[in-house]
């Protein structure tokens, strides 16, 4: 494998294992783009909110979706942008207004069929992506050259979440928010065991810099299983930074 060679990476994971973070430095060293796509349900939930939509009302959340112009950024060198309708919406998305309401998304089989086209449309227009979620080992990118379920205990990932809210939360408050809010979201979505051919990586006892290690080693066996040499070095990629989702692809 060299920078130029097609590679899609597929990594889930429950919340607070570091699917996000380790992902995104993942993606920056083999010189691909990072595709967040929990940051994708994010936006649209809070799109409905904004729009005074019940998300109770599936069908109306589905409707909803194909016009609400949500983008996601993919350059893992440059700090993470999401837009709806032009309108920046990077920090909204993560209050916990947003976080406590979001199951509601991810646990709407419509929207996520529409979601899932989306995302499968963004892979396909990056050369090189390291995409990462629930499902994308499973459903969204089954096919990927490397497809790696990222876990780390309970304890370990209640601790991180913690630690990267500072301290603010307090111990029903942050349960509610990482064990809880991955019990209300396993409902359509198996993330908590590995699927035939996806690597079980389990954090717990790594550090952020092994674990980045981990994944890498794993993507080179994948990629070297496919008869191409690893290498995981710097290099930009190709596309633009801010990937609008092709609304001809919406159900
Ligand atoms: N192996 C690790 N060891 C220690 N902290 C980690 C590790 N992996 C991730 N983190 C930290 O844990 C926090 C949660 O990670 P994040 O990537 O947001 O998880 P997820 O996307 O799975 O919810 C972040 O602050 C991140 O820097
Ligand atoms: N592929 C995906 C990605 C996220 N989701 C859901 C699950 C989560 O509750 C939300 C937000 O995902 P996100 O990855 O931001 O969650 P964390 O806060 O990092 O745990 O979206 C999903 O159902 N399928």
């Amino acid at each position: 494998m060299n920078t130029t060679d097609r590679l899609v990476v597929a990594v889930d994971g429950p919340s607070g294992s570091g699917k996000s973070s380790v992902s995104r430095e993942a993606a920056r060293r083999l010189g691909a783009a990072y595709l967040d796509t929990g940051a994708m349900y994010r936006a649209v939930t809070l799109a409905c909110l904004d729009a005074g939509l019940d998300l109770t009302d599936q069908d109306a959340v589905a409707a909803f979706i194909p016009g609400s112009e949500v983008t996601v950024s993919t350059d893992p060198a440059q700090p993470q942008v999401v837009r709806i309708a032009g309108r920046e919406v990077t920090e909204a998305i993560r209050e916990p207004f947003v976080s406590e309401r979001v199951s509601a998304v991810a646990t709407n089989p419509r929207a996520r069929e529409i979601l899932v086209g989306l995302q499968r449309d963004v892979i396909a227009s990056h050369r090189r992506i390291v995409a990462e979620g629930r499902d994308i080992t499973t459903v969204v990118a089954p096919d990927a050259d490397a497809r790696v379920l990222l876990t780390a205990s309970e304890e370990a990932r209640l601790r991180r979440r913690g630690l990267q809210l500072g301290g603010t939360q307090s111990e029903e408050s942050l349960a509610a928010q990482v064990t809880g809010r991955d019990r209300k979201d396993s409902a359509l979505v198996n993330f908590t065991t590995a699927a035939d051919g996806v690597v079980t990586l389990d954090s717990s006892d790594l550090d952020f810099e092994q674990t980045i290690q981990a994944l890498l080693d794993i993507v080179a066996a994948a990629v070297q299983g496919e008869g191409q040499a690893p290498q995981a070095q710097p290099q930009e990629d190709q596309h633009e930074p801010e990937q609008r989702e092709p609304r001809q692809a919406q159900a």
